[in-house]
């Protein structure tokens, strides 16, 4: 999906460069004189005679057919785009990511931030409410705090502006980092500063409650609608994300905030009417944030470019799906017309592919970078397995082994009996494939072997699918009871497993949900890259919570890929 073209090639030579390789060129091809041999031989040389390596030969078993042979040389080709797929991730220096920890100390807590003590209140009061001990994760130290423009410690928020008098953000850090808070605090905290300092508005409020009291008096005859607010389609705040999943996600997060601090959040996906849509954008009491894909944002602003003409902080949320070939052309159309007013424009993604990081620098040279040590690793508590499907008994059947895994998951889990006697925990499995159209066919079979699974697509049944998608969500212990056995009750013709739930699903539908639920995440397919290893993985292991991923591997697949990247997260080592 982003493979990056230009990995293969060699680098652009630049005129120095190409000067110094001439030189050493015709340097090497000029042969020494004369080559003394002997004990001394190697003294008073001008340049090292390193002997080129000769590639070792593999031990040849002289059992081996031809055939075998012919196979060798396949894998060998194909290793070399393995390693292609490992750069499509651009790489943090490790000397950045050193400073970067060192700083990440300074901000203890949400406490010490400049933000107005109503939105403070509300982390704990709203958004991360029943949380204990509450603390900025390490990329909302690091960003919080730049966003706002605010000194920590020894450590001053390098705020570089652009050309325009706009200040760039790429907020990269892990899968389930905390991003969301990260920049909707700053961004909510820079709204309300604005609105109280809005001539517009307080003129506004001061007209709506001279006409109010006129209204309340006995015989009043003059008009009874109001002027529209002066934000009445003309959000300041917009966050773009790439899914209606994620948009409810995000858009939950900003309502819950907007309950302790008064401003006006509207979310539009394709799951909401062309009505309701339009209602709450030319609401009279005016909008102040939005969270929306990109194409329902551009075709409202086609309609009425206005909408993009008053926003503050423009939000790219899931940036690599968002700049990718798909997404491009349309998230860059906004951002075209809506940067002319923009303050902060800030780009999240907890993976940058090599086209991105290109893309950016290009376009955006002053961007902040801001990156967490651990970007593009996946946690070392996420532990991953694998199944040899063509092996005794799947003989390459992967629906069954991966309808095998999850049978083992919920016994496992029967047998241990939760903390209410009588019941159990009920399991919450991810399944990833690499398809869209093989999500269904998947999730019949799971179900034809009494699993309750449901394949994450554009044609499910949207009350099953967010439903399915609320119980992913949600931390809170989903129960089932024990006398609900995996084993058949007598007389019942067909078993099924009562204590797990599965979603079938390919990483676009699910980009950044939030499954804080799920502790296991079953990969059907190998990931084509990198990138959707560390998504879908990220899917398990979120917020500090343990997780188990288990890849099925058959003869076509490439073990080499997936025990480098096993040999990677047991480093916790970035997959780059
Ligand atoms: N400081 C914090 N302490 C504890 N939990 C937090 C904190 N900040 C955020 N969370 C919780 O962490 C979870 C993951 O957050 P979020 O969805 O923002 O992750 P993300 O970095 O955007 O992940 P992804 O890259 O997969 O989209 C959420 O449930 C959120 O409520």
């Amino acid at each position: 999906m982003v493979l990056s073209d230009r990995v293969a090639r060699a680098p652009k030579r630049d005129t120095d460069s190409r000067d110094s390789r001439d030189s050493r060129d015709s340097r090497d091809s000029k042969q020494p004189r004369r080559r003394s041999e002997g004990p001394f031989g190697g003294m008073n040389q001008t340049f090292a005679r390193i002997r080129e390596d000769t590639p070792r030969q593999p031990f040849r078993n002289p059992r081996h057919n031809d055939r075998d042979q012919k196979d060798r040389g396949k894998t060998d080709g194909r290793r070399i785009k393995a390693m292609k797929m490992q750069s499509s991730l651009a790489s943090i220096p490790y000397g950045q990511r050193t400073r970067t920890k060192a700083s990440m100390t300074e901000l203890e807590s949400f406490g010490q931030l400049d933000l107005l003590p109503t939105l403070k209140s509300a982390i704990s009061d709203e958004v991360l409410k029943g949380l204990v001990d509450i603390k900025p994760t390490p990329v909302q130290r690091l960003a919080i705090p730049a966003l706002l423009g605010q000194e920590i410690g020894r450590r001053r928020s390098r705020v570089d502006i652009s050309k325009s008098g706009r200040q760039e953000f790429l907020l990269a850090a892990e899968t389930g980092s905390g991003k969301t808070l990260a920049y909707l605090l700053p961004a909510v905290n820079a709204l309300k500063e604005a609105e109280a300092a809005d001539v517009e508005i307080s003129t506004y409020r001061e007209a709506f409650e001279r006409q109010m009291a006129a209204m309340r008096e006995p015989g009043y005859e003059g008009p009874r609608e109001f002027e529209p607010h002066p934000t009445t389609a003309r959000p300041r705040v917009v966050v773009l994300v790439p899914t209606a999943e994620l948009v409810g996600q995000v858009g939950a997060v900003a309502k819950s905030l907007s309950h302790a601090v008064k401003f006006k959040t509207s979310l539009f996906s394709a799951n909401v009417s062309a009505k309701v849509i339009q209602n709450s954008m030319y609401s009279p009491r005016g909008i102040d944030l939005i969270v929306t894909t990109p194409h329902l944002l551009a075709s409202m602003a086609d309609s009425d470019p206005n909408i993009l003409s008053r926003i503050s902080h423009l939000i790219v949320d899931e940036a690599d799906s968002l700049f990718d070939r798909s997404f491009s052309p349309v998230t860059t159309s906004i951002l075209d017309r809506a940067l002319p007013s923009v303050q902060q424009l800030i780009l999240c993604s907890a993976t940058i592919p090599k086209r991105l990081d290109s893309y950016l620098a290009r376009e955006f040279p002053n961007m902040i970078r801001i990156t967490t040590p651990n970007l593009h690793a996946i946690p070392r508590r996420v532990q991953l397995g694998v199944i040899d499907v063509s092996k005794d008994p799947y003989r390459n059947n992967k629906n069954l082994a991966c309808a095998d895994a999850i049978w083992s998951i919920g016994k496992d889990a029967a047998r241990h009996e939760g903390s209410v006697p009588g019941e159990i925990e009920i399991k919450r499995i991810m399944v990833f494939v690499n398809e869209r159209e093989k999500t269904q066919e998947v999730a019949e079979y799971l179900v034809s072997k009494g699993i309750d699974a449901v394949a994450l697509h554009r044609d499910t049944e949207e009350q099953r699918q967010s439903e399915m998608l609320e119980s992913f969500t949600s931390s809170e212990p989903m129960m089932a009871k024990l006398s609900d056995s995996p084993e058949p009750a007598i007389g019942q013709s067909r078993r099924s497993l009562p204590n797990t739930k599965v979603i079938v699903a390919t990483d676009l539908a699910s980009r950044g949900i939030d499954t804080l639920a799920v502790r296991h995440v079953i990969l059907y397919d190998v990931p084509h890259t990198t990138i959707d290893f560390i998504h879908r993985l990220g899917r398990a292991g979120r917020m500090g919570r343990r997780g188990r991923g288990v890849v099925l591997v058959d003869r076509n697949d490439r073990r080499d890929i997936v025990a480098e990247v096993r040999e990677s997260m047991y480093m916790g080592q970035a997959l780059i």
